[in-house]
């Protein structure tokens, strides 16, 4: 199964349908609980839990309860606590007394030398920055790379809006985050923020919600999906994918792309443009033609990177939209897609590659830090579907349903990487995948390559494309990089 992220709401309903369980506190119980073993299980990595010191932020609502609940266990086990209530008044009153029952104390503001900070400020009752007394906490701490201790939040790091995954300024950025029953958006759109993530089962229901998902495919679902050639497969019957990229004068993309393509999935790799001769000296089995004239047929076309934005390339790209076969879209291509709209008004499966830049250009508006609903509103609109680059890559389908992916690190942040990852998913529209599988399967490989090709260096385009097989070979063996975050 995807792993499927919940808005706040479908978190709220998910835990009333618990009935019981949530009016008698079992729930955060079991929650608090969790918090607890995340914070042992760090204080244990480094020397055991006691004699240990953890300070905890505690906000007005539950979120902090479920802090002072843990810092309680936590306390139980010769763990030294402190917590800062920023809201006296309206902290959690069961949890504060569980709390001192326990022997934690309160203070005004948290010593030095703190091995943990559990950040129990807001969860997904939070709007906006942190205010400036919980700023002014969380401001004074070394960051853990320098010695400072480890942040561990609770549900969500405070200052991080649970649905859109805006990171609010200030806001926690913590170190592990421990959630609840079902990740929240904001776990996969602001998973930099969120550190390593959590996720606590505590006996609710998070299938049960309806309307638009946003979840995400898992390392054994793309090697399960992963395209491979059966006895009685050919060339052909795999699904041939024609790549038009690239021109003579700046051959680049079209190599990139077209390697990209013959990489990702076996059977045949056709060029169209006037970088062949470039294409077939990089890539002899490439069957490239210099005009779509003289292309053979194929099962889907990756169409953009390099090609120009001239009549030329519009007449091309409005040929090959016009088809009934599967069209990814990319670079100059959706530069002219945004001036002539009309060009994706089709049935066949479109898919959008755009980054933030080209996705301005297409709706007219800068995107803003609302990612989800901004992709999720084009592709509505536009009946296609589409893929916004980044650290995250989200896929959006026209029905409401949204495909990401964390990439993990940023090294793919590197030109032509966009390239890389058109070849890819054009194959895998070619072998028969829908968009928005075939557009989140390809991010994922791409960011494993990345990881695999730069083993903490940085690279260029050509090495990510080296990677692709390697990264694909890792994943259907069960090993893939070890998805380590760095900024
Ligand atoms: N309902 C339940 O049974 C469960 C709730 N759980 C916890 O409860 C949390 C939700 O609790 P609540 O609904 O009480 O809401 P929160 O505790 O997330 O936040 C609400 C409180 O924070 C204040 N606030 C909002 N934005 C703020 C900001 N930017 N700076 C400072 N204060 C701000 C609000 O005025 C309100 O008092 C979850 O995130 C989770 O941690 C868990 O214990 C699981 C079970
Ligand atoms: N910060 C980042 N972290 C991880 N991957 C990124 C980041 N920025 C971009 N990428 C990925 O790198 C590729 C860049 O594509 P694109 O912007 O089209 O570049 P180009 O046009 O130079 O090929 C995309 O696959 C994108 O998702
Ligand atoms: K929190």
């Amino acid at each position: 199964m995807p792993i499927r992220y919940l808005t706040a709401d479908a978190v709220r309903d998910a835990e009333h349908a618990a009935g019981d369980l949530l009016a008698n506190g079992t729930l955060m119980r079991r929650a608090s609980h969790g918090v607890a073993q995340v914070v042992i299980d760090e204080l244990r990595r480094t020397g055991g839990c006691y004699g240990r010191q953890v300070g905890i932020v505690v906000g007005a609502g539950d979120n902090g309860g479920d802090a002072l609940y843990a810092g309680a266990a936590l306390s139980r086990r010769g763990v030294a606590c402190t917590a800062v209530l920023l809201a006296p008044d309206r902290a959690h009153r069961a949890g504060l007394a569980a709390f001192g029952r326990a022997g934690g104390r309160t203070v005004e503001t948290l010593a030095g030398g703190l091995d943990v900070v559990i950040d129990g400020v807001v969860g997904i009752g939070g709007h906006g920055p942190l205010r400036p007394a919980a700023a002014e906490v969380f401001g004074q701490l070394t960051a853990p790379a320098d010695g400072g201790p480890v942040v561990v939040a609770v549900d969500i790091p405070s200052g991080v809006d649970a649905d859109t995954g805006q990171v609010h300024d200030p806001a926690v950025r913590a170190t592990v985050t421990v959630t609840f029953g079902a990740p929240r958006n904001a776990h996969l759109l602001a998973a930099t923020q969120c550190g390593r993530t959590v996720t606590v089962d505590i006996g609710i229901d998070p299938t049960g919600t309806d309307g638009d998902t946003l979840s995400s495919l898992t390392d054994d679902e793309v090697a399960a999906l992963w395209p491979v050639p059966a006895p009685a497969d050919d060339k052909y019957s795999q699904g041939v994918v024609g790549v038009i990229a690239g021109s003579a004068r700046y051959p680049g993309a079209a190599i990139l792309a077209t390697g990209a393509a013959v990489s990702a999935t076996s059977g045949m790799t056709r060029y169209v443009g006037t970088a062949a001769d470039d294409v077939v000296s990089h890539f002899p089995e490439v069957v490239a033609a210099r005009s779509l004239a003289d292309a053979g047929r194929v099962q889907a076309w990756a169409v953009g990177p390099g090609i120009g934005t001239d009549d030329d390339a519009l007449e091309l790209l409005r040929d090959i939209l016009s088809t009934d076969l599967p069209v990814l879209v990319d670079a100059d291509g959706l530069t002219l897609v945004a001036r002539h709209p009309e060009l994706v008004d089709r049935r066949a499966p479109t898919l959008l590659t755009p980054h933030a830049g080209e996705f301005a250009r297409l709706t007219g508006d800068e995107l803003g830090p609302d990612r989800l609903a901004a992709v999720r509103d084009l592709a509505r609109r536009w009946g296609v579907s589409v893929l916004l680059k980044g650290r995250i890559t989200l896929v959006a389908d026209p029905d409401g349903a949204v495909l990401g992916n964390d990439a993990g690190s940023s090294w793919a942040a590197t030109a032509g990487a966009g390239d890389v990852l058109s070849g890819i998913a054009g194959s895998l529209l070619a072998a028969g995948l829908t968009p928005a599988r075939a557009g989140a399967a390809a991010a994922r490989v791409h960011a494993h390559a990345a990881e695999l090709a730069a083993r903490d260096a940085p690279i260029g385009a050509s090495d990510l494309l080296a990677a692709v097989r390697p990264a694909i070979r890792a994943l259907r063996r069960g090993h893939p990089t070890s998805a380590t975050r760095v900024p």
